[in-house]
């Protein structure tokens, strides 16, 4: 699993607790999620339709650096499944997980379309020519 984004957790992501909001967590890595699905399916049209149980494991704390990982497990007909973790840049302790992330390919009428995709893209083989 590729750690691409990474995070500094400031006063305005904390909860009450003084601990990293899970709501904030949960937009990072959704837009993370949708980073990487529209660079594996070279399509801007994607949307989130599932993410699976998400396990906070541990919590982060102001000033943490943390960093957001995602890796494709299945390429569907008109989906991309992929897993995430999100864990602690210093310490490599995990923070969260997720399963299953599902987004679809959408076609310009709306509805899901096929991407023709079956496997990860590296970058060093999307600029080849
Ligand atoms: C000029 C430059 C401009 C630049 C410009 C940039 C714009 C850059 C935009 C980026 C954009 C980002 C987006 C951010 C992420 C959101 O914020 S997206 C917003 C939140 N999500 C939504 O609103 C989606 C709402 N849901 C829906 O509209 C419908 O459920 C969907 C997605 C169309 C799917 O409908 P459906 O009837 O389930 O479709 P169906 O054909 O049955 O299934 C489609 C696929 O989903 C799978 N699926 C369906 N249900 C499930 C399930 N429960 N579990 C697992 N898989 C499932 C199916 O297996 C199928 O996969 P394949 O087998 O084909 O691979």
């Amino acid at each position: 699993m590729n750690f691409h984004t990474r995070k500094w957790v400031k006063p305005e992501d904390l909860n009450p607790n003084g601990t990293l909001f899970g709501g904030s967590l949960l937009k990072w890595i959704d837009e993370e999620a949708a980073i990487y699905a529209i660079i594996q399916l070279g399509s801007q049209r994607v949307v989130t339709k599932l993410i699976s149980e998400i396990n906070f494991v541990a919590s982060a704390r102001q000033s943490d650096i943390i960093e957001l990982g995602i890796t494709a497990t299945e390429f569907g007909r008109t989906s991309i499944t992929m897993r995430c973790e999100v864990r602690n840049k210093i310490t490599r302790k995990s923070i969260l997980t997720v399963d299953k992330m599902v987004f679809v390919n959408m076609g310009e009428d709306g509805k899901p379309a096929p991407h023709g995709k079956t496997e990860i893209t590296y970058i060093k083989d999307q600029f080849k020519d």
